[in-house]
């Protein structure tokens, strides 16, 4: 054979193994699990008090008046995003059939450190949408020289714009001082001045959308008073309509692969975590990964029990990783009592686990912090919810003690703290680390 043929030959085993992946799946479209996805109205389900209102909101872009700003607010995941996007779309197709130009400019301020990135973000988005230059660069100049590109856009390119601010509350941006005003409100106050000052003639409005419920009382007063927004309030979902908007997008997977109880058991799995329609989608499409990954014809129960615990082990990684490194061991001295343990032990007293965190930093050379520092950082472990605490008197002779009891399971916390690089070091005297935890153990309770 020659080179050609060798190349055919690679090139054919490369798409068949590739192949072989897509052909086994469970899944025939998983992009409508995707958490971006946009997706038809049909299969929307519920919320038609939202909108209704949207609609009745927004009708007046079509009718050559400025719709309300609005402020949509609701717990994640409860559909706000994929509401307003849907009536948005709507007006647009029908504003082009009317001839209007009809603009929609949206940003996500969640990542937006700052004012300035967020207004340098919406000429962006307008200049894409009118398909013209950005005009302005992104450092260099001004934020009341992007400010003025983008009213420029959209004064020359549309007669009626909605600008929707994702995440709003997330947009506090760099205050020096407590008292500064957050970023939020500088912007909103900007955004709903524009038209009121003649700025630009067109209809422009603003929706905001939040998870805070207090967001218009932090608003500072100014911003508040022109902003003004009509309420829409988007309440949790019970797992009936999970269930229901799960439902409308089986065909996400092939026909026949779900088991009977994978739709209902994601939906009560995320019903119990406040009714997050996002987190409901996460899981079953993780649950159908999972099966891919195991080579399995059909979706169970235990994949869908699985992806669960995979997305509490991210949730509690993604916090905890964010704990600096002496948190972190007092944490993880804290987890590895109950795991260790020899006793059933499921509440640890502090004082077993600062004596196991003593001992931890001498191995791991590192400073070691007073037990009221430990004691300090285990109360932040509380606010993150990663431990329960109570106080205890006590016969042991060292009076009043709190102990601790782990939210997850303890050893999922010591799994996730044991991968951050120099905890894995300690790993290795395991056995040794255990019996020193048992020693703690019997002092305590024996001493
Ligand atoms: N009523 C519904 N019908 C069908 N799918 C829904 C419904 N509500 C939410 N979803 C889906 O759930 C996911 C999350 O919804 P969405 O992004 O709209 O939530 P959100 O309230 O904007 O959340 P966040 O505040 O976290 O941004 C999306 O994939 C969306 O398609």
């Amino acid at each position: 054979m020659g080179d050609g043929d060798d190349q055919q030959s690679l090139s054919q085993s490369i798409k068949g193994r590739l192949q072989e992946g897509v052909q086994d799946s469970v899944f025939r479209d998983k992009g409508l699990l995707d958490p971006d996805a946009v997706i038809d109205e049909d299969r929307i389900v519920g919320r038609d008090e939202q909108l209704e209102d949207i609609i009745t909101y927004l009708r007046p872009a079509l009718q050559g008046n400025r719709p309300p700003n609005m402020l949509l607010y609701g717990p994640s995941g409860t559909g706000k995003s994929l509401i307003i996007n849907a009536v948005c779309q709507q007006v647009i197709e029908l504003a082009n059939s009317q001839d209007i130009d009809f603009g929609v400019v949206e940003i996500n301020c969640q990542t937006l450190k700052s004012h300035d990135r967020a207004v340098y973000q919406l000429v962006e988005n307008a200049a894409a949408k009118a398909g013209v230059e950005v005009g302005v660069p992104q450092s260099g100049v001004s934020t009341s020289q992007k400010l003025n590109r983008f009213y420029d856009i959209l004064s020359e390119h549309f007669e009626s714009v909605i600008i929707i601010l994702d995440e709003v509350d997330l947009l506090v941006g760099r205050q020096r001082d407590p008292n500064d005003e957050p970023a939020y409100s500088k912007l909103l106050y900007q955004l709903s001045r524009a038209s009121q000052l003649g700025r630009i003639d067109q209809h422009v409005s603003v929706a905001a959308l939040t998870n805070d419920p207090r967001f218009m009382e932090e608003l500072d007063g100014r911003a508040e008073s022109s902003f003004n927004p009509q309420d829409v309030v988007f309440s949790d979902y019970d797992a009936n309509q999970l269930q229901a908007i799960l439902e409308r997008r089986r065909d996400a997977f092939q026909e026949g692969v779900l088991e009977d109880g994978i739709i209902p058991l994601s939906a009560a799995f995320a019903a119990q975590d406040h009714g997050d329609a996002r987190k409901a989608i996460d899981l079953f499409r993780t649950a159908g990964e999972i099966a891919d990954r195991a080579g399995d014809d059909t979706v169970h129960e235990q994949h869908v029990r699985d992806a669960q615990e995979e997305a509490e082990r991210d949730r509690t990684l993604t916090q905890m990783q964010g704990l600096s490194s002496q948190k972190k061991l007092s944490l993880y001295a804290t987890a590895i009592v109950p795991v260790y343990s020899n006793r059933n032990l499921n509440a640890v007293p502090s004082t077993v686990a600062y004596r196991v965190y003593q001992y931890l930093t001498e191995l791991l050379d590192t400073d070691e912090k007073s037990r009221d520092s430990y004691l300090r950082y285990m109360g932040e472990a509380e606010t993150y919810n990663f431990v329960t605490s109570e106080k205890r008197g006590r016969g042991y002779g060292s009076g009043v003690h709190k102990e601790y009891t782990f939210v997850d399971d303890p050893e999922v916390v010591a799994e996730t703290l044991r991968s951050d690089i120099r905890l894995e070091e300690v790993e290795q005297d395991e056995s040794l680390i255990q019996s020193v935890v048992n020693a703690q153990i019997e002092d305590f309770f024996e001493g």
